[in-house]
């Protein structure tokens, strides 16, 4: 196994809401080794992007530890995350959002280099060109304001941007799903043909089951601030042990594209404010018995690398019907 990269263990974040404190992270371990894609998947809300934000310092967890190639950053000032700023970098859904409208494309892309003291001015443009050519853009592009380029083209330009360092981990958090379908393709094609060529590591950030399974290498399965499952991506999609995993991935489109009849997960995920007692996935979960409103299943190490919190794994992803749960509702549409 290649070393650890960026890894945190029994991280615990709040937050508050309306004034009132929750739990925004329950003890999460994650980590990412070098070159590796890993996948961070959940619904809306489940803590993914506050896992990322945590992982990267800009949240300060209230417990738990951070390593960033080996060195322990949890409590390191701001001047000794330097190596992490530098080497981790990310791109963002929004590629509309996360640009300077005001400034032209070379220095957006440059302004990584600059802020971190890299070389003269035409040896950054000499950068700058070389990154354009690498996400595919032309060399004239450096010249134009981010508002002269389509949403795909504004991703590209973002991708040049975290890409400006040469890092060794880009954090994606859900990169193409604002992009438009026939689009999307293109930009998970450049990112997977820049791990190739760079071995650059990814998190990716995604509630879309088809792109975690094309993308990456081990996926952990986020729900109201806890990890339920993780492991291997190719073995959780193709045998869920956590039912909350088997749910999503049968109401995912690539299912009912596979012409398995969607399913959704009935309900929203219970309010973060008063998560239920028990497991909190129970009120929800079509194959709960009484232990699972007393208690709360820990995070099980299973063969195979993987790992996941329920009294009852496997039981949901057995069930031939997964449509005829109770409370897993059949897609109206
Ligand atoms: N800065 C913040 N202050 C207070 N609450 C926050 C803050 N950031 C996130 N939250 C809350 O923390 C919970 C987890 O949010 P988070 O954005 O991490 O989820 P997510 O899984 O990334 O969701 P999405 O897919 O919608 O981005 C949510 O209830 C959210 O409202």
């Amino acid at each position: 196994m290649p070393e650890i990269l960026l890894e945190a263990r029994h991280l615990h974040l709040g937050f508050r809401l309306g004034g009132r404190p929750f739990k925004a992270l329950d003890d999460v371990s994650i980590a990412v080794h070098r070159g590796e894609a890993v996948g961070l998947v959940g619904e809306s809300g489940s803590g993914k992007t506050s896992a990322a934000l945590a992982l990267l310092r800009v949240h300060r967890p209230a417990a738990g530890s951070l390593h960033f190639a080996g060195q322990d950053i949890t409590h390191a000032p701001e001047r000794g995350l330097r190596a992490l700023r530098r080497r981790v970098q990310m791109v963002f859904q929004d590629p509309y959002g996360s640009l300077d409208p005001r400034w032209t494309v070379e220095r957006i892309i440059a302004e990584p280099l600059v802020a971190h003291g890299w070389g003269r001015r035409d040896a950054i443009a000499a950068r700058v060109r070389d990154l354009l050519a690498k996400v595919g853009l032309p060399a004239d592009a450096a010249k134009r304001l981010p508002s002269q380029f389509s949403g795909g083209q504004r991703q590209r330009i973002a991708i040049a941007r975290a890409l400006a360092l040469s890092p060794d981990l880009v954090v994606a958090d859900e990169p193409v799903s604002a992009l438009d379908v026939s689009i999307q393709a293109q930009i998970v094609n450049l990112l997977q043909d820049i791990r190739a060529e760079t071995g650059v590591a990814y998190l990716l950030i995604t509630h879309d089951l088809a792109l975690l399974h094309r993308m990456t290498d081990r996926t952990v399965v986020m729900y109201l601030g806890r990890v339920v499952e993780s492991g291997p991506t190719a073995a959780v999609v193709a045998a869920p042990q956590h039912p909350y995993t088997a749910a999503l991935i049968a109401a995912s489109p690539a299912a009912k594209a596979a012409g398995r009849e969607r399913i959704v997960l009935a309900g929203d995920p219970p309010s973060p404010l008063s998560p239920p007692a028990g497991c909190a996935f129970h009120p929800r979960c079509p194959v709960a018995r009484p232990r699972c409103r007393l208690h709360s299943p820990p995070l099980a190490p299973q063969d195979g690398g993987r790992a996941v919190a329920c009294f009852y794994p496997g039981e949901l992803a057995a069930a031939p019907a997964l449509a005829e749960c109770p409370r897993i509702a059949r897609n109206g549409r």
